[in-house]
């Protein structure tokens, strides 16, 4: 299929810089979050709460599979934590062209700063959990991206126009 992926850590984007691309090229824009909240009827910090983190899990699981039945392109936001199941990963290079959005863990955590929406960072200091996860989690970020953009210091224009040039 020849969907856009944008996949990345918390903060790096996905979510803001996928709905911009979606926009500037007239195409739909869908963010695995936003499906799992819907379909859930509550909020991701809920579901962590009340059923867990693989609960939540495998309800990304469940809506990569949604994805993989429809047939227009669409821009896709995914959760930062989807691409570490491997049967994920392997539904995302099915989806289409995976694009890395990258940043250092100090603008990372200068954007999520104050954020308490991300059950993830809950708890102990911001930026040493940021590199925790981020640790984990970079190689399999980078084993999966066919473009990587990196996004420190770049508005989000700048970095629409620079993932339109190699996935538009
Ligand atoms: N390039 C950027 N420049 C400035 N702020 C950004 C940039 N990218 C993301 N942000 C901000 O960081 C926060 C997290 O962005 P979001 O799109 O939700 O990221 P993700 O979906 O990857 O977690 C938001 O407040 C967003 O406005
Ligand atoms: O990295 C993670 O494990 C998570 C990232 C979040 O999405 P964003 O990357 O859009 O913040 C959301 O899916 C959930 O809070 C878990
Ligand atoms: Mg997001």
């Amino acid at each position: 299929m020849n969907h856009v992926i944008l996949i990345g850590f918390m903060g790096c984007g996905k979510s803001s810089v996928g709905k911009a691309l979606a926009d500037a090229l007239h195409e739909p824009f869908v963010d695995t979050d936003v499906l799992i909240e819907e379909q859930e009827g509550r909020k991701i910090s809920d579901i962590f709460r009340e059923s867990g983190e693989e609960y939540f899990r495998e309800l990304e699981t469940l809506v990569l599979r949604q994805l993989l039945r429809s047939e227009e392109r669409q821009i896709i936001a995914v959760g930062g934590g989807l691409p570490v199941r491997p049967v994920n990963q392997k539904y995302l290079k099915q989806l289409g062209t995976v694009v890395y959005l990258m940043a250092q863990p100090d603008t990372l955590a200068a954007r999520l700063q104050g954020d308490d929406t991300r059950p993830m960072l809950q708890g102990g200091e911001l930026k040493r959990r940021i590199r925790e996860l981020m640790d984990a989690r970079e190689e399999i970020y980078d084993g999966l991206a066919d473009v990587r953009v990196v996004t420190d210091g770049k508005d989000f224009a700048e970095i629409v126009k620079e993932i339109a040039r190699y996935a538009g």
